[in-house]
C-alpha cells in the first residue's frame, strides 16, 4: 500500500523514511541485526570516527559490507562552518559520498546546532554540488533559509540529541512541514515508537535516529517498532485524521430512541 510512496532526495528514491545512526550500539552483530530489521536505506555516521585513508576497510563499515545503503557520513564534531566544509570537502574526497549531514554545535551540554554556522556551510557545500542535509532546531524561518541554501532536505531536531524527549516542540514542526518544498526529517531526540508516530502524523518526511535504537534494552526490536511506527505515523496522516471536537458525536444515530 506504501509501496507508491517514496520519499525523494537529492535525486534518489527511497522505500524507506527511515535513516538511522551507526554508534552506540552495544556490539557490532547487535549493530548488524538492529539495522537489518530497521529496513533502513540511508546510514548516517561521523566522518571523524571513520578512518579516511580507507574506507572501504574502516570498522564501521566494513561488516554492513553487501548491504546496499546510501551514505549519509556527517559533521559532528566541527564547531563551525569552516570545520564542517573541510571535513565533508574530506569525506567526499576519499569516496565515501557527496551526501553530507551537516552537524555543527559548540555547546556541549545541549550539542543543539549552532544555527548560523550551520546556514553558512549549507550555503557553500550545496554551491560545491553536495547533496546537504542540514541538522538544525525547530524554528520555522531557519528551516526556510536552509531550503532556500540550497539544501536538498531539512533535519530540524525532536530535543537534543540523545535526551529521548520526544518532540518538544509540535507546533513549530507543524509549521515548518507546512512551509516546506523539500522533505523534512525529524532528526534527534526521539525516544519511542510515539514519538515517531507522531513526527510522521504531523506531515514530516521521514526520521533519523540512533540513541533510541542503540540504547534499547532490546536494540533489533526496537527497531522493527520505529520501522512500523514509521509506515502507521505515514499512512495515518496521508489517511487524515479526524478534526478533534470538544463535545461527544455518537457513533449511531439516536433520534428515534425515545419515540419506541
Ligand atoms: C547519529 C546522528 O546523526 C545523531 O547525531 C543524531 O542526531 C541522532 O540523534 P539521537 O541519537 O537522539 O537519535
Amino acid at each position: 500500500m506504501l509501496g507508491q510512496d517514496r520519499l525523494e532526495i537529492g535525486g534518489k528514491s527511497f522505500s524507506s523514511r527511515f535513516m538511522i545512526g551507526t554508534g552506540r550500539y552495544p556490539n557490532p552483530y547487535i549493530q548488524q541485526e538492529a539495522i537489518k530489521a530497521s529496513e533502513a536505506e540511508i546510514l548516517t555516521f561521523a566522518i571523524r570516527r571513520v578512518n579516511l585513508d580507507a574506507p572501504d576497510e574502516d570498522a564501521i563499515l566494513q561488516h554492513l559490507d553487501g548491504m546496499n545503503f546510501t551514505y549519509l557520513p556527517n559533521t559532528s564534531g566541527a564547531k563551525t562552518a569552516d570545520e564542517a566544509v573541510r571535513i565533508a570537502r574530506l569525506a567526499k574526497a576519499s569516496g565515501i559520498s557527496n551526501w553530507i549531514k551537516v552537524e555543527i554545535s559548540v555547546n556541549e551540554k545541549t550539542l543543539l546546532p549552532d544555527p548560523i554556522e550551520t546556514l553558512k556551510a549549507t550555503e557553500i557545500l550545496a554551491k560545491e554540488g553536495f547533496v546537504v542535509l542540514p541538522y538544525t532546531s525547530d524554528d520555522p524561518v531557519l528551516c526556510k533559509r536552509l531550503e532556500e541554501a540550497g539544501a536538498a532536505a531539512v533535519m530540524p531536531g525532536g530535543a537534543p540529541i540523545g535526551t529521548g524527549l520526544g518532540i518538544l516542540n509540535p507546533y513549530n514542526l507543524g509549521l515548518i512541514v507546512e512551509e516546506a518544498n523539500v522533505p523534512i526529517i525529524v532528526d534527534a531526540g526521539l525516544g519511542s515508537a510515539m514519538d515517531i508516530a507522531q513526527a510522521m502524523e504531523l506531515g514530516a518526511s521521514g526520521v533519523l535516529m540512533n540513541t533510541p535504537v542503540a540504547k534499547a534494552k532490546d536494540p533489533i526490536k526496537m527497531a522493527r517498532a520505529m520501522k512500523l511506527a514509521i509506515e502507521a505515523g505515514r499512512l495515518s496522516y496521508l489517511a487524515g485524521r479526524i478534526p478533534k471536537k470538544k463535545y461527544a458525536t455518537a457513533s449511531s444515530k439516536l433520534e428515534n430512541l425515545s419515540s419506541k
